[in-house]
């Protein structure tokens, strides 16, 4: 794909901002692992960060609901991700829709580096409003990909995140047990 691989710009890296969004269970982490373990095969230096709220399935790694892990850093701030090592080429973000809203500031000082950052986050909470800074990550990015879901209830692609039970807070950390993917029809006929 085009935005696979790092651009090149007169003999040298230029950095960019991917973004890959989509509701649960949509295959946001796994195209992120793709991408990285893809700059990871290339022999090029990557990092990757996770907000320390989102430690559901592992303190560090970076893990997929079908268990594909890549190792990262939990951080408490955006900023502490402009603290990565000099020689970094790649950087990768999940779950993004529960940093600060200076994330797309960090994310703009890595690409104008040189480095390639790729970013995965939910686009929108439980009540179909946009989550966090992913309207403005998307907004900046070069690329943006959404990926889909497959409805539970009818099949169709899944776009939003139904929460089944009752709890208003915007952030809940959950599974199934709590979250299941639906296409519009089914979002918001609320059955
Ligand atoms: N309703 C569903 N639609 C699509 N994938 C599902 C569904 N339920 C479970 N999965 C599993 O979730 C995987 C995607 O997991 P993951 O990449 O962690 O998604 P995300 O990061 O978007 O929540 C799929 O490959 C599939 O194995
Ligand atoms: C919709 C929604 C989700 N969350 C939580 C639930 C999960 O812990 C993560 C999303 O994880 P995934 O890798 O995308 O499956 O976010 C939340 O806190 N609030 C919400 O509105
Ligand atoms: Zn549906």
């Amino acid at each position: 794909m085009l935005f696979s691989e790092q651009n090149y710009r007169r003999g040298e890296f230029c950095g960019s901002i991917e973004v890959v969004c989509g509701s649960m269970f949509s295959g946001k982490t796994e195209e992120l692992i793709r991408r990285l373990k893809r700059a990871q095969i290339a022999k090029l230096n990557v990092e990757i960060f996770k907000p320390r709220t989102d430690i559901r399935y592992d303190e560090s790694a970076v893990v997929s609901h079908n268990a594909n892990a890549v190792q990262s850093t939990p951080v408490d701030h955006s900023s502490a991700i402009l603290l990565l090592g000099a020689n970094t080429q790649v950087v990768g973000i999940d779950e993004a829709q529960f940093f600060d809203d200076d994330l797309p500031e960090v994310c703009n000082k890595l690409a104008n580096k040189g480095i390639r950052v790729i970013v995965a986050g939910l686009d929108m909470d439980f009540s179909g409003k946009p989550f966090g800074p992913m309207p403005a990550l998307m907004a900046i990015a070069e690329h943006v990909t959404k990926v889909n879901a497959v409805c539970v209830r009818c099949g169709s692609p899944a776009m939003y995140s139904y929460r089944t039970i009752t709890n208003d807070a915007k952030i809940l950390l959950g599974e199934k047990e709590s979250y299941e993917p639906r296409c519009r029809c089914c979002f918001y006929s609320k059955d």
